[in-house]
């Protein structure tokens, strides 16, 4: 059995984080365990309270699950304070596993879901040890400081974040406007690929970056090369955004079910 990890807050409505990942890893086949660093009372209209847990207790949550189990991948979303971050990268450096860093900044509420002076901590901490970042395009923004406008932009912020350590980055689009969905991914190496998608026109999109990464966290457990991790995730994110759920009265959830009953192949294509 492929077991992977998701190191996250908590959404009381299930749509992001750490429900929005186990679902995702449900889906798609592999065991999905967790540490939660932080309850927020959320539904799709916003966020109106967040408790954070102590690092010690959010180390001990991951301590637990290694001490027993195999895992594999990991990612992390909501990280909340500098001191959750420092305390989770001192333990995940201790294993051996591929890593996953969201970089949850500001709810599509617009609650602040990591303090401001957590991205010091995100940058020179965690991401040297992170094999791959998904920032949206606000997260690029705030880690770079560039205002992102243009292609040319987005490829001068990715090797911004390529210099921090970090081993390739996907510049996730959704939130610049265009026909198509589009996704740029830079390697340390120099490699790079685009990855687009039909653009669906729908408020319900609430967990869209959580439910991405976590399904790249459980290809990746699941063996598949990073590019092709990557590229898969896409098409799961493109199935769940496509047949949503209609539910709630602001931004809805997206549809963890869809992936393994929609036609997927051709919905994506690389560039
Ligand atoms: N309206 C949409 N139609 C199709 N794909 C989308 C749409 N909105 C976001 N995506 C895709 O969902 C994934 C998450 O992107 P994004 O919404 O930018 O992240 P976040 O939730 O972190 O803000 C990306 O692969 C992006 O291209
Ligand atoms: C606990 C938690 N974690 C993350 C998000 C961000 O969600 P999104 O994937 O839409 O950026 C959220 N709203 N709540």
């Amino acid at each position: 059995m492929n077991i992977v990890m998701t190191i996250a807050g908590s959404d009381s409505s299930g749509g992001a984080g750490i429900q929005a990942d186990l679902k995702t890893f449900q889906e798609l086949g592999v065991y999905g365990t967790s540490a939660i660093t932080a309850l927020t009372a959320q539904n799709t209209l916003g966020v109106s309270d967040i408790l954070a847990a102590s690092p010690e207790f959010t180390v001990a949550q991951i301590q637990a699950v290694f001490e027993d189990l195999q895992v594999t991948a990991v990612k992390t979303g909501m990280l909340f304070s500098a001191e959750i971050i420092e305390a989770v990268t001192e333990e995940l450096q201790k294993h051996s596993v591929q890593l996953v860093v969201d970089p949850v900044m500001i709810a599509k509420g617009g609650a602040s879901l990591l303090q401001q002076e957590a991205i010091h901590a995100l940058k020179t901490k965690l991401l040297p040890i992170a094999t791959v970042l998904t920032p949206n395009i606000p997260e690029a923004e705030e880690i770079t400081g560039i205002q992102i406008e243009t292609v040319q932009d987005i490829e001068t912020a990715a090797k911004k974040i390529l210099a921090l350590g970090v081993q390739c980055v996907v510049m996730k689009g959704g939130h610049l406007e265009g026909e198509e969905a589009v996704d740029m991914v830079y390697f340390a190496d120099g490699a790079f690929f685009a990855m687009s998608s039909e653009r669906i026109n729908t408020k319900h999109t609430h967990g869209t970056g959580c439910t991405f990464s976590a399904a790249l966290t459980a290809f990746l457990g699941k063996g598949y090369a990073l590019r092709d991790a990557i590229i898969e995730a896409k098409h799961f994110i493109q199935a769940a955004i496509s047949h949503p759920l209609n539910i709630g009265n602001g931004h809805g959830p997206t549809n963890h079910f869809a992936y393994r009953k929609a036609q997927v192949k051709g919905q994506v294509k690389l560039h």
